[in-house]
């Protein structure tokens, strides 16, 4: 499809494209996994180019509700194309081929994301890995040929991240040898599930497992929420759709309550415990946390997904770049193209080299999962801790730089990259989420530390540890690892970027010619490097260790920093008393994602007061400066004197707390910008989460009942295509 020559296709463009040093064509069948599958996915993406509706008026033109009509229109006709093609595959590495192509091509067709997201995602996969095999011949034909439509909902309004926590109840009535679903509280209210809202028909629900009066802890249970001829919620259920978010607008993310809702027994998902008709509970897994399996899962599948996201978004803005004349450097010459500029590479070419390190450590990752998987299967579950903490700091990572380096895109494209229609907005609004949902970043960064510090403690008593993290007792040899910057980069490059080295250098390593060898090399190096200088900062601060001072006042500093400990600060520890469940203000990274707002309030107010009286004199120093770099610290700098010099000044007359309050402010904001470059001011609150009473929940139930599409009970796209769709009609 796109080897046909082009009309008018810009004299920038082509000549760039001249320039390139190797063969597209190999370097495509590369990205693809080999020339057979160039050819099969050009084939599908003919086939879905020539059957499937476009959008007459833009996406982002529509109302909610249209949006969401369209979407569901759109998702049928790709869903019956798809059916039809996974219905001709018989083997297992053609599906999932398949299913890639078919994710990669069906972005094509969405703004936002299809509404079967979850049930393609995350409801199949749940059915696969939590079902027994009875279970799975019942469902997943069902599912696959899309009978009926799932989703996961697990995360409630209360809790989200720490599952254990999960209020909702599956309690056991031997009597009907049935299941009691509960919501008894507002915070067990079901949230955010995608395809929740409108669309799904079934549910995989995560609940506590009660039975004979004891708790077994949270558990899958496969539930219909609709009725499959009529749509409308089954009677014991509130179900409806939570109302509008930054981006997701077309997955109708939903909230589901349940008052005394009954399931039968075998409802349970029953791979790894089973419930028998007396009520016994059985334990199957060798492993407790295996119930978690769908989050690895999807934890595996996200860094693909940031590979794929960051380099459309880094297309777009290359391509534009090479468009894009900008300033007149010398007279009468033309403009330059933007992408001629220094600083505009800068932004840009680590974002390409950055979707390489993703896909080649997401190859090897969904390798890893799989022969972890496997050896699961003949009950070996020894490597699943590592699996689990290298899946949680990869995704966590990933998805953070990806929705970062979108963000650069964007700015690399100026004004017009700030249109929906670059489709650079929606690119970093789904990005974003991808941070945030599967497992918070930081929880998961906790995740993994809390893995390495295990292996610490085995390295330690001498015990052998998994190739990789055997450079943890590697450096625990000084002359493996100084401080001197090759000593502290030596490290850094083992740590973090030792797989992505190791595996595109293997793949890259035979077949492929010597112009595509140069050019990977090229991006790892500038990958490797990047990361050692951006972090530069991190590594040093290795050395903040009270063992390793350069006076070697050891005991001392040891005791100086054990009396700072705030658990000494008073003799009784409260918990001595009672054990209250954390509020996430608490944590130290909650805290530090958030004080630096407020002391940045203060510090923007007092400077811009400041500003307004020498406006003129600050305008020409503020010009200064070659580089990007020298005017953001000197403009920080302003920042950081003023705030301090004009608070100092103003907080003379104010009560003494209040002065040391507002010290403690400028502390922190000059403390913070030494450590950090970028942070978060929301100065209009308007904001269900912020308001001043603390009603979080409360609010977020108010609002979306307020949302128009719980306004109907059956929206009318379920009568004009779902309903013929399942029932093949269509
Ligand atoms: C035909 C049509 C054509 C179209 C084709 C399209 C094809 C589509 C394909 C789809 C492709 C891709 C898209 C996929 C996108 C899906 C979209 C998803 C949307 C979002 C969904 C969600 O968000 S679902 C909800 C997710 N929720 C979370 O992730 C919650 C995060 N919290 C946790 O994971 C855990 O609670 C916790 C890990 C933070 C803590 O758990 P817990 O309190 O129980 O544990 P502890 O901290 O006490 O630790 C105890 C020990 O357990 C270990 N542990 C923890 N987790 C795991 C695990 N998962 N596995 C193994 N071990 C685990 C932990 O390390 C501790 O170990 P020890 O230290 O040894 O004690
Ligand atoms: C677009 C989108 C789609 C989603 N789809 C689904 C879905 O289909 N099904 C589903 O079940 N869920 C879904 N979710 C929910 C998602 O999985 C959760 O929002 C996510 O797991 C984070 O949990 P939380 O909201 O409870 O955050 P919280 O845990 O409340 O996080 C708030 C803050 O507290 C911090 N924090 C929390 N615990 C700790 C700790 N132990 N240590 C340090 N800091 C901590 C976090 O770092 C964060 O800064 C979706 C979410 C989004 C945004």
């Amino acid at each position: 499809m796109r080897n046909k020559p082009i009309a008018n296709v810009n004299a920038d463009l082509l000549k760039e494209r001249k320039n390139c040093s190797f063969d597209i064509e190999e370097l495509t069948n590369l990205i693809d996994g080999g020339k057979n599958q160039t050819a099969r996915r050009r084939e599908i993406e003919n086939m879905l180019l020539k059957n499937m509706p476009f959008d007459i008026i833009p996406e982002e033109c529509l109302s909610a509700k249209e949006k969401y009509e369209n979407a569901v229109r759109k998702s049928v006709a790709l869903n019956k194309i798809g059916v039809e093609l996974v219905s001709q595959v018989t083997k297992a590495k053609e599906l999932s081929d398949l299913t890639l192509t078919l994710r990669r091509v069906s972005d094509a067709y969405f703004r936002e994301v299809t509404p079967f997201l979850l049930h393609l995602g995350m409801f199949i996969p749940t059915i696969l890995g939590q079902c027994s095999d009875e279970q799975v011949a019942h469902w997943l034909p069902l599912a696959m040929q899309l009978k009926i439509i799932g989703t996961y909902a697990q995360t409630e309004l209360g809790h989200g991240t720490f599952i254990r926590g999960l209020e909702t109840t599956a309690t056991y009535d031997e009597r009907t040898e049935e299941f009691v679903l509960n919501s008894p509280t507002l915070s067990s209210s079901k949230w955010w599930a995608g395809g929740l809202g409108k669309t799904a028909n079934h549910c995989i629900v995560v609940a506590q497992l009660y039975t004979k009066g004891e708790c077994y802890g949270t558990h899958p249970f496969i539930v219909q929420i609709r009725d499959m001829d009529t749509h409308m919620p089954l009677k014991g259920l509130k179900v409806g759709e939570i109302g509008p978010r930054l981006g997701f607008q077309t997955a109708d993310n939903g909230f589901l309550v349940f008052d005394n809702f009954r399931i039968p027994r075998d409802s349970l998902m029953m791979k790894h415990a089973k419930v028998l008709k007396d009520g016994t509970y059985v334990k199957i897994a060798r492993h407790s946390k295996l119930t978690y399996g769908t989050m690895i899962f999807v934890r595996v599948l996200l860094v693909s997904e940031m590979a794929f996201n960051l380099s459309k978004a880094v297309t777009i803005a290359v391509r534009y770049s090479a468009v894009r004349r900008q300033s007149e450097l010398k007279p009468n010459e033309p403009e330059p193209q933007v992408l001629d500029y220094l600083t505009q590479q800068h932004k840009l070419f680590i974002s390409i080299s950055t979707v390489y390190a993703f896909q080649f450590t997401s190859n090897w990752l969904m390798k890893t999962y799989h022969t972890v998987q496997a050896n699961m299967k003949h009950g070996n579950t020894d490597a699943l801790p590592e699996l689990h903490a290298l899946s949680s700091c990869l995704k966590a990572i990933c998805t953070s730089d990806c929705s970062a380096a979108i963000e650069q895109c964007r700015f690399a494209c100026g004004g017009h990259g700030y249109m929906i229609s670059s489709n650079l907005p929606s690119l970093y609004a789904f990005t974003t989420a991808t941070r945030t949902y599967e497992g918070d970043y930081t929880v998961l960064l906790l995740q993994t530390a809390r893995f390495l510090v295990k292996t610490w403690e085995q390295v330690e008593l001498g015990n052998a540890v998994t190739p990789m993290v055997a450079y943890l007792a590697r450096h625990q040899n000084r002359e493996a690892w100084d401080e001197s910057p090759e000593g502290i980069i030596r490290a850094f490059e083992a740590i973090a970027a030792g797989v992505y080295q190791t595996e595109s250098v293997r793949s890259v390593s035979f077949g492929q010619s010597d112009a595509i060898k140069d050019v990977m090399k090229q991006l790892s190096d500038l990958y490797l490097l990047y990361w050692s200088l951006e972090r530069t900062g991190d590594l040093l601060t290795t050395l903040k260790s009270t063992l390793g001072s350069y006076d070697g006042r050891v005991y001392e500093r040891l005791m100086e920093e054990a009396l700072k400990s705030p658990l000494n600060q008073e003799p009784v520890n409260e918990s001595f008393h009672n054990e209250p469940e954390p509020q996430v203000m608490d944590f130290v990274s909650q805290q530090h994602k958030l004080f630096i707002g407020i002391a940045s309030y203060y510090s923007y107010s007092m400077t811009a007061l400041w500003l307004w009286d020498i406006l003129t004199k600050v305008t020409s120093e503020l010009g200064v400066g070659k580089t990007d770099r020298l005017p953001e610290s000197h403009g920080r700098a302003v920042f950081m004197s003023v705030f301090n010099s004009e608070m100092e000044k103003s907080v003379s007359s104010l009560s003494a707390p209040l002065q040391a309050v507002l010290r403690q402010l400028v502390e922190l904001y000059l403390y913070y910008w030494t450590l950090e470059k970028r942070g978060d001011l929301l100065l209009v609150l308007q904001s269900t989460l912020g308001s001043y009473d603390g009603r979080v929940y409360e609010r977020l139930m108010e609002e979306a009942l307020k949302n128009p599409p719980n306004k109907e009970p059956v929206n009318e796209s379920f009568h004009k295509y779902l309903k013929p769709f399942i029932q093949g009609k269509l």
